[in-house]
């Protein structure tokens, strides 16, 4: 089950705010685009429609305390601090609070009307709200996402919609198909843990899949600006917690399973049953799943929606080959085959093996929607996917000038695992990894990335990460512990990541590649509720321009 997060103290490692100083390099298509700031407060149509609230009752067997004559609904939310005057306010029982209890706070704010259950009627009731309150016998957060779907129009989308879980790689996958998608002559939107993206408009993300109200805002956004095609990342607990209701995808897929969230899920299979459970007709019309592994040939076995399979092993069953042509640290090449003589061969200008997965299946994904690879491939040059992914597998150094220094997201054992392996294969020189760990989040995962980590590197640095209520040198000694295990790295403790990261760069000599896990795109360090500026990416920045390798 998933558990509670302080609201005050905002909660995961995978919150976040707006990048102080985004870094786009030329690569990324949408430069110069317009950044707002978090969806903390959500994404609305521009020009909303008016939803009568009658029907809207009569449809989802809503029973109304008041007439609602005349009323109309043109936005909707679950959140009373994200009321806007027009919104039916929905009051969902949550795990700290019954989201009723602010119904008179949502009225303040403009809201026409309070939904929610019979427990938060009485609430609404003794709040004083003084606006209709419409009570359903369901989890009101199971209806969120249909009534979102019926107020903003998003419930018949003519775009193409994707949508891509597993336990890593579903951002790339995500930008992957947004590149891909403008290849072949879509004006794609994209959800995920780093951005939203309606065209050209950049909103730095809050969740990594949003709140269902906040999911049906976007869409119908989107919609305003024509964006026919779009890719979404779906979270394991967006599955779980009804936030991808009322969306209707083309095609999902599934990349890889292994350990993260179990503080939230308690097990690996409950944690995998929310995976699987994307793959039903309710979310659904078919899928694409990378079999390699056990996890996605159960999800193929077990998905209640026809399925596509990809596999990247040599004589794996499946009805999609990659092949691995050609990498080196800056990109990889593949060739892609499927059924009827579906072929694609391409390039990615990142490392990994699991980036041309990523991009297969991207691919795949377009053409079980119908979209021919000769199209996606006329719109690119030489097959070549310009993907710019923020704060994955970024390179902040200057090509060419002193070791190349990578910042990347990663924050699980399969992460560090995928990376240090394609690394081991591409590096010109040493492997200098530098990491911490999430405080108050699966503690279970730390000795094991102690231990790829040391064993995939040769200089290992351990700094801190988000430490939260933790005591940072706890964590520390956790990984190191696991680093311990491993035998192969050398391993240097520097809990401070400022110091960490110049540290790597003294040590790095011209050939060697510094990758440092965790904080991405991130732009805060959390300490004990603190919320402290940092960003990896300009602290990385900053130690190259002092050691005289970059202007
Ligand atoms: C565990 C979890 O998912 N919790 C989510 C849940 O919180 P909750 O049930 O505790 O809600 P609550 O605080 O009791 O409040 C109940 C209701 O009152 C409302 N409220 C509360 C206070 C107020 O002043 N006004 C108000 O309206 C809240 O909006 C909510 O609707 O509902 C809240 C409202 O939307 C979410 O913000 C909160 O996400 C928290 C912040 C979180 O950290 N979620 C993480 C675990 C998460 O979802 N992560 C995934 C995976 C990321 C990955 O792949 O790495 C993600 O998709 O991001
Ligand atoms: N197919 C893959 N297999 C394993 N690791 C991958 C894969 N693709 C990317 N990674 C690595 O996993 C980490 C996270 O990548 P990414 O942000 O794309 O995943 P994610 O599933 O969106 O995670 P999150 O939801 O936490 O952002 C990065 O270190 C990236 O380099």
């Amino acid at each position: 089950m998933t558990r509670p997060r302080p609201r005050s103290a905002p909660s995961t490692s995978r919150r976040r705010t707006a990048p102080t100083n985004p870094s786009r390099p030329s690569t990324d298509p949408s430069a110069g685009g317009n950044l707002t700031t978090g969806d903390a407060l959500s994404i609305r149509p521009r020009n909303p429609r008016q939803a009568p609230l009658a029907p809207l009752a009569e449809r989802f067997g809503l029973r109304a305390e008041a007439a609602l004559d005349g009323l109309d609904a043109t936005g909707v939310t679950i959140d009373s601090r994200d009321v806007r005057p027009g919104d039916l306010y929905i009051g969902v029982p949550g795990a700290r609070r019954h989201g009723a209890e602010f119904a008179a706070q949502a009225a303040e704010r403009g809201a026409v009307a309070v939904l929610t259950d019979a427990e938060g009627a009485e609430l609404a009731g003794a709040a004083g709200a003084g606006i209709p309150v419409l009570v359903t016998d369901e989890h009101p957060r199971g209806i969120a996402g249909a009534v979102a779907a019926a107020v903003y129009g998003s419930e018949h989308l003519s775009a193409k919609t994707f949508g891509i879980t597993g336990t890593n790689g579903k951002t790339s996958v995500v930008y992957l198909l947004a590149e891909l998608l403008r290849a072949a002559g879509f004006t794609p939107g994209l959800s995920s843990t780093a951005e939203r993206r309606i065209g050209d408009e950049v909103i730095v993300s809050d969740l990594t899949s949003p709140e269902a109200p906040v999911l049906h805002g976007l869409l119908a956004r989107m919609a305003e600006k024509r964006v026919d095609g779009i890719a979404l990342e779906v979270s394991a607990h967006a599955v779980e917690r009804h936030r991808i209701d009322g969306v209707r995808f083309d095609v999902v897929a599934f990349n890889n399973f292994s350990q993260d969230h179990l503080d939230d899920f308690g097990d690996m299979e409950s944690y995998f049953a929310a995976k699987l459970a994307l793959f039903s007709p309710e979310h659904a019309e078919r899928g694409v799943v990378v079999v390699d592994g056990p996890y996605g040939q159960r999800i193929a076995r077990e998905s209640r929606i026809p399925v596509t399979r990809l596999a990247t092993e040599y004589g794996q069953d499946a009805d999609w080959h990659l092949a691995v042509t050609r990498q080196s640290i800056d990109g990889v090449s593949f060739v892609l085959q499927g059924p009827e003589g579906a072929h694609f061969r391409g390039s990615v200008p990142l490392f990994g093996r699991f980036m041309a997965e990523n991009a297969a299946l991207a691919l795949i994904m377009l053409h079980e929607a119908g979209i021919q690879l000769d199209r996606v491939a006329a719109g690119l040059e030489n097959g070549r996917i310009p993907v710019y992914i923020p704060g994955r597998l970024e390179l902040v150094s200057e090509p060419g000038v002193g070791p190349r220094f990578y910042v990347d997201y990663g924050h699980t054992p399969g992460a560090f695992e995928a990376m240090l392996d394609a690394l081991g294969e591409v590096a010109p020189g040493r492997i200098i990894f530098l990491f911490g760990a999430d405080g108050d989040r699966d503690t279970t995962k730390r000795e094991e990335m102690g231990r790829v980590a040391a064993a995939g590197s040769d200089v290992l640095i351990v700094c801190d990460y988000h430490p939260r209520s933790e005591p940072p040198e706890k964590i520390r000694a956790q990984l190191i512990a696991g680093a311990r295990t491993a035998g192969r790295a050398e391993i240097i403790e520097e809990g401070d990541p400022r110091a960490a990261v110049r540290l790597a760069v003294s040590l790095a000599g011209p050939d060697d590649v510094i990758l440092y896990a965790g904080p991405g795109h991130e732009d805060y360090q959390e300490v004990a509720g603190q919320h402290i500026p940092y960003s990896a990416r300009d602290e990385v920045r900053g130690a190259l321009r002092e050691a005289g390798l970059l202007k």
